[in-house]
């Protein structure tokens, strides 16, 4: 049985359980892969560091990812170091050396997906992703393999576990927000700067590779609209669960405008409480893809954590040696249909929002007609007195476009009788 030597880039949270598994399980995988998958070398940035647990042997270990890279008994490289650089540069001298490569980075995917992607074909290897969005869940593949035949018209779900973790925690133990974030990055589910989660970059980047794939046109994290969770409060939650409904932060992607455009969205989200998006717990995610033929599919499972990633990344390294095995690539990256991306303001959905207001006669008209002045419809209307002369009047709008709703809240913010406008969210899935 012939033997492909393994590069492997970054020994964190997810890299330390690939090579573990990767050792652990040596044997099944030779036999699927048809090939040895053997490790070549680990690239780390501190040799002192114990990873005893790996159970790869120590004389393995290296700081010099570069040099690992080029290495001529070097066939496949892992990386999963994260970040642009010097992430971007280590994979591009990889393929120019005919090495394929596997990785679980949304941020420099996103970005980069199309210049990687030419760089892969240009030297006739393999780039697979998979566990860059949605960790374990096989997703990219099913999108850009099973579905190959049908028409994807939108995908919609929970693709990061970080901000699931805490806005679950919120929403069933009352948890605090910092107190969640913190358990979250000890159970290995955040990035490196948990920024990335809780200001939406990741989720943006994630929805940015599903958009493209989905729509076969080219999206950056840039095209995104990114809204994160830093602003959603306990009082956010409590006003979902008053209307049947829970807080999530979704990432959208949608055929827009007849099929020639293309919707991107990340943002927190009431949904009802009976929506099957409403169960997921904890760092689970879970993705709705709609296509033409196939109707309605759901993907679910662990979205993050070293483990289920893990997982994601060896089957597509098991892919990639039977590629090579085989003497094929997989499939490349697909732009064809080259739509460009709708701008937010054009964006139908409906509102929630919370305004502090006096609680005295004619308010309440005052703010009905903002609404009406901007032709949005009022669904419900509910107020709560909060002292002898405020009171905190919630609205949830009918559908209305995400211009129309900005102008209406600046006007909002305008009104004497408006004290301030507590929270505004976004109402999904009906
Ligand atoms: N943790 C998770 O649940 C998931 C992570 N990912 C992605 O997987 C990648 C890795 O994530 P984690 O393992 O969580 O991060 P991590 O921060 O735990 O691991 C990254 C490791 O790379 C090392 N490193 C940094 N620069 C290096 C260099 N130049 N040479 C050698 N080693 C270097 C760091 O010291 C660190 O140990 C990221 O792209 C992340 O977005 C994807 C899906 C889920
Ligand atoms: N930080 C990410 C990890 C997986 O992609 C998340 O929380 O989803
Ligand atoms: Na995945």
């Amino acid at each position: 049985m012939n033997t492909l030597r393994v590069a492997l880039l970054g020994c964190g949270v997810v890299g330390s359980e690939v090579a573990r598994q990767l050792t652990e399980h040596s044997a099944d995988l030779a036999a699927r892969a048809g090939a040895q998958l053997e490790l070549a070398g680990v690239a780390v940035r501190r040799l002192e560091r114990d990873r005893s647990a790996t159970g790869v042997d120590p004389s393995l270990f290296t700081t010099d990812a570069a040099g690992l890279v080029s290495r001529p008994d070097v066939d496949l490289v892992v990386e999963v170091v994260g970040g642009i650089e010097p992430a971007r540069g280590l994979i591009l001298a990889a393929m120019e050396r005919g090495k394929s490569v596997v990785t679980a980075n949304k941020a420099l995917l996103a970005d980069d997906g199309h210049a990687l992607h030419t760089a892969a074909d240009k030297h006739g290897v393999d780039l697979y992703y998979e566990a860059a969005v949605a960790g374990a869940i096989p997703l990219l593949r099913p999108l850009r393999e099973s579905l190959a035949g049908d028409h994807v018209t939108r995908v919609l779900g929970i693709v990061n576990g970080t901000t699931n973790y805490i806005l679950d925690q919120m929403d069933s133990n009352g948890t605090g927000f910092a107190e969640a974030l913190e358990e979250a990055q000890a159970l290995g589910y955040a990035e490196a700067d948990p920024t990335a989660d809780v200001e939406g970059f990741d989720a943006s980047a994630k929805a940015a590779i599903l958009a493209g794939i989905a729509f076969h046109s080219p999206v950056t994290s840039a095209d995104v609209h990114r809204e994160g969770i830093a602003n959603v409060t306990s009082a956010d939650v409590a006003s979902a669960r008053a209307m049947g409904a829970v807080v999530k932060l979704l990432a959208i992607c949608e055929l827009t405008n007849g099929g020639s455009t293309v919707g991107v969205r990340v943002h927190p989200a009431m949904i009802p409480r009976t929506h099957p998006l409403a169960g997921v717990r904890g760092a689970y995610n879970a993705v709705f893809v709609e296509a033409e033929y196939a109707g309605q599919l759901m993907f679910y499972g662990p979205g993050a954590g070293g483990a289920p990633t893990a997982s994601a990344v060896l089957g597509d390294l098991v892919t990639v040696a039977r590629n090579r095995a085989g003497g094929v690539v997989g499939p490349g990256g697909s732009w064809y249909a080259d739509r460009p991306v709708r701008p937010m303001g054009e964006t139908v959905t409906r509102y929630h929002i919370s305004l502090g207001v006096d609680d005295r006669a004619g308010v309440l008209a005052n703010v009905a007609n903002v609404f009406a002045k901007h032709d949005v419809s009022i669904e419900t209307v509910r107020q709560r007195a909060e002292g002898p002369t405020d009171a905190e009047l919630v609205v949830v709008t009918h559908k209305a476009t995400d211009q129309a709703l900005s102008a209406t809240v600046e006007d909002l913010s305008r009104l004497d009788t408006v004290r301030d406008v507590m929270s505004v969210m976004r109402v999904e899935g009906e």
